[in-house]
């Protein structure tokens, strides 16, 4: 257990995603410090990284729970990962109709003897435990997109031959560059430019984190992201915690949070930390990911190599 921190404070770091520069950075930075705030008034790390993420998701200019992606089949679903440095871990994924994702996963966490639940199954879970289901996860402009993306029907086939068509076979990384517009497609796929939350927190003596996601605009029905793998789009350890965003496919082939935080367990501070595991990311997938990371002095790290990624530090 790391007790290297100060010891009473709670350390919360949050982010909005990476991914474009969004044109409204300064609503969305106050959000980011309204859930950064809201963390640190919890009394443990878990509990902060669930009520900020949870702020969050309530947003709708983030990509997670209400205003999350839309996949194939006209369906938004949501995604989340918690795990504390006491390798407790949960994570939830596929779920139509869950504004708090984060919750569900802390439900798998908490209440059952798994580290991931999906699909119906999770959404009877959250149920089950008193987390809201069959919330209308569509806002105006999400309602807007879907209806002018001429979406498919049919089989997964029919779903796959239409994102070839849209995105000409690559849906690898969801903040790639485009001459096209937000509200149309993208050159390799249109995933929401700045978007999936996340959450790190530290009091001193243990960490936690939270991711949550819609996951990628048109993905393919049923498709799940990094963020809700362990080691992926979240990881916690004695050493520190990590959270991540971006491309989720690329993220999840390298485990991005897990090496963060394993480059805090090599003695690297939290930006340090953070520098490399997103220089290696780029190297090894040549797309785009941010992180987020607290180390054991208590120190915020963050790192992107897209065009943004807004995040927020508060302790209290
Ligand atoms: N923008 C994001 O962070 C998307 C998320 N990583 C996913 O692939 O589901």
């Amino acid at each position: 257990m790391a007790e290297t921190g100060d010891s009473g404070t709670m350390h919360v770091i949050v982010h909005g995603g990476a991914g474009g520069v969004p044109d409204d950075p300064q609503p969305r930075q106050a959000v980011l410090d309204e859930a950064a705030a809201a963390g640190t008034a919890e009394a443990t790390p878990l509990d902060a990284v669930d009520a900020a993420v949870r702020v969050l998701e309530s947003d709708v200019r983030f990509n997670a729970g209400v205003g999350g992606a839309v996949q194939s089949d006209g369906v938004v679903r949501t995604d989340a990962g918690v795990m504390t440095s006491d390798r407790e871990a949960g994570a939830a994924a596929g779920m139509a109709g869950v504004e708090h994702a984060v919750s569900v996963a802390r439900v798998v966490a908490e209440e059952t003897p798994h580290v991931f639940v999906a699909g119906d199954h999770a959404v009877d879970l959250a149920d089950d435990f008193g987390v809201a289901t069959d919330v209308d996860l569509f806002t105006d402009e999400t309602r807007a997109r879907w209806a002018d993306a001429d979406p498919p029907q049919g089989s997964p086939k029919e779903h796959l031959a239409w994102l070839d068509s849209r995105f000409g076979g690559s849906t690898s990384d969801p903040t790639a560059d485009s001459d096209e517009k937000e509200g149309t497609v993208t050159e390799r796929g249109d995933f929401s430019d700045h978007d999936t939350v996340g959450a790190v927190a530290f009091d001193g003596e243990s960490f936690a984190t939270a991711t949550s996601t819609g996951g990628r605009w048109f993905a393919l029905a049923g498709r799940v992201g990094d963020v809700p793998q362990l080691g992926s789009g979240f990881y916690a350890a004695p050493a520190g915690a990590a959270s991540a965003t971006g491309a989720g496919e690329d993220i999840a082939k390298v485990t991005l949070s897990r090496r963060a935080v394993r480059h805090l367990e090599d003695g690297l501070s939290a930006q340090q930390a953070a520098e490399t595991a997103i220089a290696e990311f780029g190297e090894l997938t040549g797309s785009s990911a941010g992180v987020i990371l607290l180390d054991s002095d208590g120190e915020a790290g963050s790192a992107f190599n897209s065009d943004g990624m807004q995040t927020s530090v508060a302790r209290r």
